[in-house]
């Protein structure tokens, strides 16, 4: 089956993983007012195209913290990958390498770390959750600086796990065999709820890799990540599964890009379904763009393959917007080819 768009893979996703697993990757929080908007607001901003721009084909290059990737668009970390496919985690970082881009492996992964380094071809970032034992979280980043990791992603919108009310109405629960692989047996898995910013100081204190807050909304937490030394910020609402009716991400970026100034680099993810929403996140100043639920909807499908041909669908609809927009590089794409107006 040669699908053109992302959601024909949702479709397929849907006839073939369990109702349990599928209520818990597509849910969101609360009502989920988030997770809709997330998806609605790309559909308020408008490309203003520019024509008689020469270019043979668009250059889709670009690079991450300085390691170079084959386009703007990277694979979000998420958990729990071997409830969605037997391969989980290894099948997708394959997948992701295959597109030469890069993967963020989740602290919640049924693979271990080193499994998944060992199986990926391209770039690696690692997740971090900030548990409430404060040796769990630096055994993490140890195991993730000695396996080859270049980065390190503190989800910081995580200080309790989101109240999933769809999941808990359905009665669903995860099935009992899925490890957590990377925590050990002692562990007890809970996130941190106590930690100020003066976490990040110790975390900063553990490790030389560059460190990213995922999850920062506003300009005022940008600014603070910014005194506290951080390299990167990745706006994003955890694809509304943290707090409802938090300001959807595209909301959020133009704040967060302004209060940085450049400084560091600025992220974004939640609700990205096309290339033209990648289109609209670098406009507003995204340096690249995370892409969560439409992956495991390839993994689900067909395993590496499967994630390899949902980056190849967001890639060609992004060179399009590019090539139809007179855009020939990423850096091309900024805020002047970009209108607000609530028209739908
Ligand atoms: C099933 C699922 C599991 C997730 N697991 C994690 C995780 O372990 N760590 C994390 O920081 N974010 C996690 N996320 C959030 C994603 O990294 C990302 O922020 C979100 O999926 C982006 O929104 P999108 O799915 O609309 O692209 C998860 C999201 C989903 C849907
Ligand atoms: C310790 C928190 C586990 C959450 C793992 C998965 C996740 O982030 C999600 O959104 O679901």
């Amino acid at each position: 089956m040669h699908f053109i768009q992302t959601s024909q893979f949702e479709e397929a996703a849907r006839q073939k993983v369990d109702e349990a697993a599928w209520c818990y990757l597509e849910s969101g929080c609360g009502t989920e007012q988030t997770l809709r908007a997330n998806i609605k607001i790309f559909e308020q901003y408008w490309i203003r195209p520019r024509v008689f721009v020469p270019m043979q084909a668009p250059d889709l290059n670009t690079t991450v913290l300085g390691s170079p990737v084959s386009m703007p668009i990277l694979a979000a970390p998420i958990g729990f990958q071997r409830w969605f496919h037997p391969e989980g985690e290894r099948a997708s970082a394959q997948g992701t390498g295959q597109a030469q881009t890069l993967y963020v492996a989740s602290s919640s992964a049924t693979t271990r770390l080193e499994d998944i380094a060992t199986a990926a071809t391209g770039p690696l970032w690692f997740q971090l959750y900030l548990f409430e034992e404060r040796d769990v979280s630096a055994e993490l980043v140890q195991r993730a600086e000695a396996a080859g990791y270049r980065a390190i992603v503190v989800t910081v919108d995580t200080p309790w796990y989101g109240r999933k009310e769809r999941f808990a109405r359905g009665n669903y629960s995860m099935p009992g065999t899925l490890l957590k692989a990377n925590l050990d047996e002692h562990a007890s898995g809970m996130v941190g709820s106590q930690y100020g910013w003066e976490v990040i100081d110790w975390l900063r204190s553990l490790t030389r890799l560059p460190i990213l807050l995922k999850g920062v909304l506003t300009a005022e937490d940008a600014r603070k990540a910014l005194a506290h030394g951080v390299d990167g910020i990745i706006v994003s609402t955890h694809g509304g599964r943290q707090l409802d009716a938090a300001l959807p991400s595209l909301l959020a970026l133009p704040e967060v890009v302004e209060a940085v100034n450049g400084q560091i680099e600025v992220y974004f993810d939640s609700g990205i379904r096309t290339g033209t929403d990648v289109f609209k996140a670098l406009a507003l100043g995204a340096r690249a763009v995370f892409v969560g639920r439409p992956l495991i909807w390839g993994l689900a499908v067909n395993g590496a393959q499967g994630v390899a041909d949902v980056f190849a669908i967001l890639r060609e609809e992004l060179e399009y917007a590019m090539m139809l927009s007179g855009c020939p590089a990423v850096s091309c794409i900024d805020r002047s080819l970009l209108r607000e107006a609530h028209i739908l």
